[in-house]
């Protein structure tokens, strides 16, 4: 059997290529049209002066089809490489496959990347323009398929190495059979659950995430029962108010009749089971690759260095910090900082305790009940740390946000935030942008709030005053999350540095941070 790359190179092993290229040749120096009237030549015919000898042509390159169809072969191939040769299993859809794909080394991860990227382009061109519009929009049944069976714990409701009937499994369900029969089957199009026979429904690799992984049910949960009703309602949202910076005023509060009333953080608040739904999906998602907090303090491969502030028993404050999962990490890798991890009292109260089993790392975490939207209460901290907050805010409130630290930062005192930072379209690998601009949809949807560019968080800082001096952007290598900081300088000096950055719509946020007061 010839190799995946043989077969797609059909024409590109040494040998035949050779002889396509001539081929090629042959065919651009005697175009079709003159061999045909050479053919058909009239004897009567008073020939004309010769033809010219047309130049060699360059063989046509292949088309993007082919080229994308080549590198998918040539990366698929160097992973399943490495997948052997490190006895690791090749991904399959198999019931008893791993839940993720194996931990790759820098080098074969881009390959799987490539993979990624050059198979949805692939998919977009075979389709073609107008089909992989309107099929593409399809892709919300999915969504609905899935948030049915999330909530109905489908998955949970037979063994994983075990088949079920239909006529069985409806036995367990409120479902109507027809609908149960249906969505199951739409699911099946993606890999989820498998029909071996008629009316016998068997687990996939997915199927059994999704009956096993708690956090994995929260995070479907979260956005098909919250999220996906919140983007259908973005549109009213945005018709009636179109400037969608209010909180209360998001698809969120339109497709929960909270307009005007609360924000979907209150809401949630109110209902315990939806606000540990949250929290579990926000932990899914830390989860993710791409996302892990290890990134953080990964000091050789980009992440934040406290080594100064450890070195002099310094104190960082995580503002929005949940149970503290960050500063836990953070206090693994840096022995001597300590942690005051601010929340929501409800969120506070539910906290494990201790905050971690080594006494050593709970002794040096404090949580504290804050609103970061109150003046702060702890002064004179060494770094005020914001981990996906900022991006659920519009600026009005983002700049509230930092004029509530100014009364208690010393000088020197650092503000870091740890959130996506957009760059320019294009930048990004495109696997990674669909990612962050499906994020920036989602904080559109849920809050009026958004992702920023570095642009959007200097002007932030910006509009917040002068003493916030911007010191920039980095991101650890294979994190979509970038690291903005800002050091509290409130002299003239750092006034005349922060006053060389052009403004982008600086006076429109300031005002609008006043309205907020
Ligand atoms: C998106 S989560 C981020 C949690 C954590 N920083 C992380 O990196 O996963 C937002 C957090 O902000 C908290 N929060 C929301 N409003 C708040 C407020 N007004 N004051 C303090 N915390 C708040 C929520 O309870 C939640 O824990």
């Amino acid at each position: 059997m010839p190799s995946l790359k043989l077969w797609l190179n059909g024409n590109s092993g040494d040998a035949s290529n050779e002889k396509e290229k001539k081929k090629a040749r042959r065919r651009s120096a005697f175009p079709l049209s003159v061999s045909l009237s050479r053919r058909s030549v009239d004897l009567n015919h008073i020939p004309k002066d010769p033809e010219p000898e047309p130049s060699p042509v360059e063989p046509t390159p292949p088309s993007r089809m082919v080229e994308l169809a080549q590198k998918i072969a040539r990366e698929t191939e160097r992973v399943d490489a490495y997948l052997r040769a490190n006895n690791l299993p090749t991904p399959s859809f198999d019931v008893d496959s791993p839940a993720e794909f194996p931990k790759l080394p820098a080098d074969i991860l881009k390959s799987k990347l490539e993979i990624i990227i050059a198979t949805k382009e692939l998919n977009m061109l075979a389709h073609g323009p107008r089909e992989s519009v309107r099929w593409g929009l399809w892709e919300f049944l999915d969504v609905l398929a899935l948030e049915i069976i999330n909530h109905f714990g489908i998955a949970k409701l037979f063994p994983a190495n075990e088949t079920i009937t239909l006529k069985e499994l409806e036995a367990k369900t409120s479902l109507d059979p027809i609908n149960l029969a249906r969505v199951l089957r739409l699911a099946m199009t993606k890999h989820i659950f498998r029909e071996p026979s008629p009316g016998v429904i068997a687990h996939t690799a997915a199927s059994r995430v999704l009956a096993e992984d708690g956090e994995l049910q929260a995070w479907v949960g979260l956005n098909t029962e919250d999220i996906f009703p919140a983007a259908a309602h973005v549109l009213p949202a945005i018709k009636t108010y179109p400037e969608a910076t209010s909180l209360t005023r998001a698809g969120f509060c339109f497709a929960f009749d909270t307009v005007d009333k609360e924000p979907m953080f209150v809401t949630f608040g109110k209902d315990p089971s939806r606000a540990r739904r949250m929290a579990q999906a926000m932990a899914s998602l830390t989860g993710g690759e791409g996302y892990e907090v290890s990134h953080l303090v990964d000091v050789e491969n980009g992440g934040y260095d406290f080594s100064e502030i450890d070195a002099a028993g310094g104190t960082m404050v995580d503002l929005g910090g949940s149970h503290g999962f960050v500063c836990v990490d953070i206090a693994k890798r840096w022995k001597n900082m300590k942690f005051i991890v601010q929340d929501l009292p409800k969120t506070v109260e539910s906290a494990p305790k201790p905050l971690h089993e080594d006494p050593e790392i709970a002794g040096r975490i404090t949580l504290q009940a804050h609103d970061f939207f109150s003046e702060q209460p702890v002064k004179g901290a060494d770094v005020y740390f914001f981990r996906w907050i900022f991006h659920n805010y519009s600026a009005p409130y983002a700049v509230k946000l930092l004029k509530n630290l100014v009364p208690a930062l010393k000088p020197g005192a650092r503000i870091i935030i740890n959130d996506h930072c957009l760059l320019e379209p294009g930048q990004e690998n495109p696997w990674d942008e669909a990612v962050m601009r499906r994020m920036d949809m989602v904080m559109l949807a849920v809050l009026n709030a958004q992702e920023r560019t570095e642009a959007e968080f200097r002007e932030i800082f910006k509009a917040a005053g002068e003493g916030f001096v911007f010191k920039g952007v980095t991101r650890p290598k294979g994190c979509r999350m970038g690291i903005i900081e800002a050091i509290w300088q409130p002299t003239s000096e750092a006034v005349a540095t922060s006053e060389t950055t052009e403004p982008i719509n600086g006076e429109a946020i300031k005002a609008a941070a006043q309205e907020t007061k």
